[in-house]
């Protein structure tokens, strides 16, 4: 029974969210680290920021206003202690055949459109990983794992859900969303993806049969045409290469397409311009909207900071965003993992279940732990 005092207000209060947080960003040329600094629900752009932004527009992003940003070399990549000693349970949601149905749907849904004469051309389809450790998860030691891959950019960030819950985000992301120094922006988005394999001929045979897909190319020439087209209004010049290259992490290759322009004011905010370009097809799919709408009703769990993205701006605007990927958010003993698939009219459901598999690797690598 409550007391009088507890129904004239002076109960608990709700826990609100945190005032302070911290983030640490690595990439192969530059680090960040930002022990504790606020955090802003409404940032002014022209200041120095870092963190993350959500993939939807309605869930919390997640994002720091340290004082100053001191951008430092990369911090040495060391040699983490080897993997194999989290014991940990493991749990897909949804699970693989459950995914590949819900694959077949969407498919079926882009098909249909193209046949009646409607725009939907590609959709981005998630699942999720829970990892149960036996232990609180050690943060730093994953990170240092993912860190081996020079390849990626590393991102760790404090955060809190809608709920209060505290969380950290850890990530280790190939794609380049968008990097801004002075009057030049860069991109290099991503999109197609074949698993690697530790044996030569078979990861040979894997990256040249992704260079040569038509369904691969498709799904990229959407991507570029969405960054090209986003930039070119902000861009006295604007150059993408003619034919995507092959990139790539340890455990997926990539069709990446360098994007190099030349801002007409460079004052704009690196977060501003990234904001424009967010979410790319890479992430969510053409058009837009159709796109964001199927992935809510199939996904059924917002995605919050995965497929969002992470980085950082200083006071001049100058910075870097990239897409929020190979991620987990970590909550105690427990960790979230997402990985999702670009789906087109000729995906075909296991290829892209597999396709998740090989992208939840890198962090399923980092636990020492096996897909179920
Ligand atoms: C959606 C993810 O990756 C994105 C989708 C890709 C694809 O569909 O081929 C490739 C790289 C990323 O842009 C993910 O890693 O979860």
């Amino acid at each position: 029974m409550s007391s009088v005092a507890e129904e004239r207000g002076a109960a608990p209060r709700r826990t609100r969210a945190p005032l302070r947080s911290h983030f640490t960003f690595s990439s192969r040329s530059e680090s960040i680290e930002v022990d504790d600094a606020p955090v802003v629900d409404v940032p002014d752009e022209t200041v120095p920021l870092v963190g993350a932004i959500a993939f939807e527009a309605d869930q919390p992003d997640a994002l720091l206003a340290p004082e100053a940003l001191r951008v430092a070399l990369p911090t040495a990549r060391v040699t983490a202690r080897a993997a194999a000693d989290l014991r940990a349970r493991i749990v897909a949601e949804p699970g693989s055949a459950e995914y590949e149905r819900q694959v077949a749907a969407v498919v079926a849904r882009i098909a249909e459109a193209i046949r009646s004469g409607d725009d939907l051309r590609k959709v981005v389809l998630a699942r999720r990983l829970r990892v149960e450790c036996e232990a609180p998860i050690d943060v730093d030691l994953l990170l240092a794992r993912l860190r081996r891959d020079p390849e990626v950019t590393t991102f760790r960030i404090g955060h809190r859900s809608r709920a209060g819950e505290p969380t950290e985000w850890i990530g280790a992301t190939p794609e380049t969303l968008l990097d801004k120094r002075g009057d030049r922006v860069h991109s290099l988005p991503l999109a197609g993806s074949a698993p690697r394999s530790s044996e030569w001929s078979v990861d040979q045979a894997a990256a040249q049969g992704l260079l040569a897909s038509a369904k691969d190319r498709t799904e990229h020439r959407l991507v570029v045409e969405h960054v090209l087209d986003t930039l070119a209004p902000w861009c006295s010049a604007l150059n993408a290469s003619s034919t995507p290259i092959l990139t790539g992490t340890s455990t997926v290759w990539h069709l990446g397409t360098r994007i190099d322009g030349r801002l007409r004011d460079r004052d704009t905010p690196s977060l501003t311009l990234a904001r424009a370009l967010h979410p790319t097809p890479a992430v969510c799919g053409v058009p837009t909207a159709k796109a964001r709408a199927l992935i809510a009703d199939t996904e059924g769990t917002p995605r919050g900071l995965y497929a969002g993205a992470v980085g950082w701006s200083d006071g001049t605007g100058d910075g870097c965003w990239m897409v929020t990927l190979r991620c987990a958010e970590v909550r105690g003993a427990t960790a979230i993992l997402h990985a999702g698939a670009g789906l087109v009219a000729s995906s075909v459901p296991r290829s892209e279940r597999e396709e998740t598999s090989a992208k939840f690797r890198a962090l399923l690598d980092a636990f020492g732990v096996d897909e179920a």
